[in-house]
């Protein structure tokens, strides 16, 4: 076994930028970059810009950055793989498990290509998503299973970003308009009330330039019990 390079991160405190690994840049809330201890892994993180990204998704991406300056927003790192620390022992001993996060699935510009940021204060996420061709639905479309994936893992970071760990009990989603395929949308989350366990979590879903409302969502995130852990 290869002896460790950097301490293991643990994913919520990965997200919230609260542990070690490779230095988070200004603004960022996490490392780029995750060297998994036992196997000498490197998992970057996928919410940087790469080679499929347009120039309307990275220009958001510039804009956002931008934001980040002062602290009052976070880009979220995005990651292939949990770390072995948090996976269930799927894998045989010293190798990496072949589950992988389903939303970082596919390779670059093919599926799930977005960036988030999230305000603390506000308690909300914007997220910048552009889908790829093997999310199509209908004919030149979106897959809408692809968009709830989306308005999914928005809504339960947004939650998650408030320091719990929650799995997604529901979601109500309105498909408004139909989404071209490789287009960019902006998905805004936010908390609308917690009580005790519970996150409602209310997110839609528009064109860059805010005319067109794709979809409008409700959700319910629920941190787990400490007694059922
Ligand atoms: C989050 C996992 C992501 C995995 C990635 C891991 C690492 C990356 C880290 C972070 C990534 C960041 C964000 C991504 C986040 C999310 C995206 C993916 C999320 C998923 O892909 S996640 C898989 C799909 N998801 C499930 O697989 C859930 C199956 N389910 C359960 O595991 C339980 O069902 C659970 C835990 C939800 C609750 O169970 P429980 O035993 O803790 O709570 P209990 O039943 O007692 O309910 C307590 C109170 O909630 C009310 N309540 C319950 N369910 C309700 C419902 N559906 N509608 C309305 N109210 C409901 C009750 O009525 C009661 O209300 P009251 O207290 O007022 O009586």
């Amino acid at each position: 076994m290869l002896r460790s390079c950097a301490p293991r991160l643990r994913t919520l405190g990965a997200l919230r930028g609260l542990t070690g690994g490779a230095r988070p840049a200004v603004g960022d809330a996490g490392p780029a970059l995750r060297l998994f201890s036992s196997e000498k892994f490197i998992d970057k993180d996928r919410s940087l810009p790469n080679p499929s990204w347009s120039k309307e998704i990275r220009l958001l991406f510039d804009q956002f950055m931008k934001k980040c300056e002062d602290g009052s927003w976070k880009r979220v790192p995005s990651y292939r793989y949990i770390s072995p620390q948090d996976s269930k022992p799927t894998k045989e001993e010293g190798q990496m498990s072949r589950a992988r996060i389903f939303s970082r699935s596919y390779d670059d510009g093919l599926g799930f290509e977005f960036v988030m940021f999230h305000n603390d204060v506000e308690k909300r996420t914007v997220c910048f998503f552009q889908g790829g061709p093997h999310l199509q639905g209908p004919s030149g479309l979106l897959h809408g299973g692809a968009l709830a994936t989306m308005i999914d893992v928005t809504g339960g970071v947004t939650a998650v970003m408030t320091g719990e760990f929650v799995m997604t009990a529901n979601l109500n989603i309105n498909f408004k308009r139909p989404i071209p395929l490789g287009s960019v949308i902006v998905i805004n989350s936010q908390i609308d009330k917690v009580e005790g366990r519970k996150f409602f979590v209310s997110c839609d879903v528009q064109s860059v330039d805010e005319k067109t409302l794709y979809s409008n969502a409700t959700g319910l995130f629920i941190s787990l019990d400490p007694e059922k852990k």
